[in-house]
């Protein structure tokens, strides 16, 4: 449905992002990561044709919309845009925001559509209630219903939940992505919450640094990131210093906490979404270790020491100190309850090793 290559946007000819090639395919939910200023709202821009990029390629649905011959107006591309604070008119009943994107088809079939929009979000009893009379959620359904009428290719939408309440974001996310697999649509949405991003998406790109650093499934971001950015951005981890050795002609990474067999951890999902690079011994390298990786293990004889600690329900999050200086995250089951200065034994237990 959508296909960027070799994509430049910028302002006054300054770069601002680079994208080489990301596609997302019809009925799929693509969401856009990252820290503020990495070019996420200057993206969709480019997509809608609201900006043009400085370079590159842009098809939608399988037809040119940019290129260094063609450039499409955002009113001939068929894309439904919902903006960050939703652009509700506040004046206007929830059937008149939702006409407006219909002003060009005749009363009976606008009417017929806005009501079968409003039903597709489930909003058919609420049509003549002003926006002030709905709940953050419901004037996002209708944001989505407007963008929705006129039947777009693609939906983009600019940090959704923005102006809603943190606690409702997460649901919202996930009944965000039932309603649109529900009605097939395909869409791009930016934000800069991971949490929202894991509930909606089929695909996540990363843009950091001028770049999209990597496009690919939250698991693959999150298990077989592409850089140590990446493996920064995406989920909470650490490194530890790890040295190559040999061993019986297999290599090894040996760290504070285990020695790592390159052969035996590596998964065939880890080569497929990032080229390991190759190890020569004697070399040093950093280790990524989720908080998962380390466990919580009383007769282990490497002891770790509190530096910090996140109670989260279930689970703990230990900031812990290794005999080496490192710092690694544990999260350990909230019944093994250690104030900060204490200490108690670990091992790790990496199902992905990643090394950088
Ligand atoms: N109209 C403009 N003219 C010049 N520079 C701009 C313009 N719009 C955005 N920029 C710059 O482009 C860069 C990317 O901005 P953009 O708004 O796309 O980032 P973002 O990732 O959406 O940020 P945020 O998460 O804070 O909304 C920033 O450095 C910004 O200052």
């Amino acid at each position: 449905m959508l296909t960027i290559q070799n994509l430049n946007l910028g302002y006054d000819n300054k770069t601002v992002l680079r994208i080489d090639d990301l596609q997302l395919n019809k009925g799929d939910i693509g969401c856009v990561l990252g820290p503020s200023g990495s070019g996420k709202s200057s993206f969709l821009h480019v997509v809608s044709g609201i900006n043009s990029p400085m370079s590159g390629s842009i098809h939608l649905n399988q037809r040119i919309v940019f290129d260094a011959e063609v450039n499409v107006p955002a009113s001939d591309r068929a894309v439904g845009m919902v903006f960050q604070d939703l652009c509700l008119f506040p004046h206007m009943t929830v059937a008149q925001n939702v006409a407006y994107g219909l002003h060009s088809i005749v009363k009976a079939a606008r009417d017929s559509r806005i009501e079968e929009v409003l039903s597709l979000v489930e909003l058919s009893d609420f049509a003549s209630r002003f926006p002030y009379e709905l709940s953050g959620g419901q004037q996002q359904r209708v944001a989505i219903a407007r963008a929705l009428a006129p039947r777009p290719e693609i939906l983009l939408m600019d940090e959704p939940f923005s102006s809603l309440d943190p606690s409702l974001r997460e649901q919202l996310a996930s009944d965000l992505r039932v309603l649109l697999k529900k009605l097939g649509i395909t869409a791009l949405i930016v934000t800069h919450d991971q949490q929202e991003a894991f509930a909606m998406a089929d695909k996540i790109a990363v843009f950091a640094d001028g770049k999209c650093q990597q496009w690919g499934s939250a698991y693959d971001l999150y298990h077989t990131p592409v850089n140590q950015d990446v493996a920064t951005f995406i989920g909470e981890g650490t490194f530890l210093k790890g040295q190559v050795v040999e061993k019986d002609g297999n290599l090894y990474i040996s760290t504070a906490l285990a020695e790592l067999n390159t052969q035996e951890v590596t998964t065939a999902n880890t080569i497929d979404a990032r080229e390991t690079p190759k190890l020569s011994i004697g070399e040093t390298v950093s280790v990524l270790v989720r908080p998962d990786d380390i466990l919580h293990r009383d007769k282990s004889a490497h002891k770790a020491t509190v530096v910090n600690r996140q109670f989260r329900g279930a689970h703990i999050m230990y900031t812990l100190a290794i005999s080496n200086g490192d710092e690694v995250l544990c999260l350990a089951p909230s019944h093994h309850d250690h104030q900060i200065g204490e200490a108690f034994g670990i091992s790790l237990d990496v199902q992905h090793l990643i090394y950088f």
